[in-house]
């Protein structure tokens, strides 16, 4: 069984993007700056937006952590966000989800101004991507699709089965799928007969968010599975699939650590070094 290696292609893209940046910052003017909202002190996030941090620094982005109380109003986040959107030094404005409780996400996502979305969760790009039109792309299923392209794993005329349906994940993936002219079946907690979608599959998508969820034989001989599941278990990082169970069935999986984690990563980067190149190139 052939293991992705997420963790080397999101390298070799970081790689490819710091050039991009070092030959281009001088023509654009300036770097490209991202933005970073981290409200609250949940561990994991924090964990998360200093390593978006670090990447920005290694590839040449300019980042500029906002890091706000978790007992933050309502308003002021909007306040943040709008600030954000009228800094001419910051491209690519990213809210680390999820928020603390009592504050409406949706409501945030809906005022970052759509050309600094980097996230590609505004519902102008979300529409953009229901419709294929261009514009940023939600970074884990974009990784996704990236990862499968660099390994030569093409999808067109193959039956994929998403296991999931969250709007960051398995929906956006859904329709990146279909317009790579993959059959789709999108499968959640009401599917009837689960097992037997995920068994007809080619391709395989877990994103479920449950340690061990996808088991050997819930999973055609040959087929491709990828794991977009991040669980923290008492024994450490696990994805949503048996991985030992399922290396005698999979033809190439990818692995938790290593997979689509750093995909995500290299995404994040890619889509603001690619909003930054959009509106340098506007004035
Ligand atoms: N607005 C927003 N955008 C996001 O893209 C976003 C978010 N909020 N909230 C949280 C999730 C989660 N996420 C991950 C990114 C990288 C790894 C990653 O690099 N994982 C490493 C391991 C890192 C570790 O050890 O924890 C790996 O899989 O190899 C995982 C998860 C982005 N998210």
């Amino acid at each position: 069984m052939l293991i992705i290696d997420g963790k080397k292609t999101a390298a070799d893209i970081r790689r490819e993007l710091h050039d991009r940046v070092a030959a281009l910052s001088a023509r654009h003017g300036r770097p490209p700056g991202l933005a970073v909202i981290l409200v609250g002190d949940d561990p994991a996030s924090q964990v998360y937006v200093r390593n978006k941090e670090k990447a920005c620094a290694e590839t040449g982005i300019v980042s500029r952590g906002i890091r706000l109380s978790a007992g933050v109003s309502q308003h002021e986040l909007e306040a943040a966000i709008l600030e954000l959107n009228a800094d001419p030094a910051i491209d690519g404005i990213l809210l680390q989800l999820p928020l603390p409780r009592g504050l409406d996400s949706q409501c945030c996502l809906n005022l970052i101004d759509p050309a600094k979305d980097v996230d590609g969760f505004h519902p102008v790009n979300m529409g953009r991507l229901a419709l294929g039109l261009p514009g940023p792309r939600p970074c884990t299923p974009a990784g996704v699709m990236v990862l499968l392209e660099r390994h030569g794993i093409g999808v067109a005329g193959k039956k994929a089965v998403v296991v999931g349906r969250s709007n960051i994940v398995g929906k956006p993936l859904a329709l990146m799928l279909l317009h790579a002219n993959a059959t789709v079946t999108v499968c959640h907690s009401r599917t009837a007969g689960l097992a037997g979608e995920v068994r007809s599959a080619e391709l395989v998508f877990a994103a479920v968010g449950r340690p061990g969820f996808i088991t050997a034989d819930m999973v055609r001989p040959g087929a491709v599975v990828v794991d977009v599941g991040i669980n923290r278990t008492d024994t450490g990082l696990a994805g949503d699939c048996d991985f030992e169970g399922l290396k005698g069935v999979a033809s190439a999986m990818t692995p938790v650590p290593g997979g689509v984690g750093p995909m995500t990563i290299a995404q994040l980067l890619t889509n603001t070094v690619d909003v930054w190149l959009a509106r340098t190139l506007k004035d």
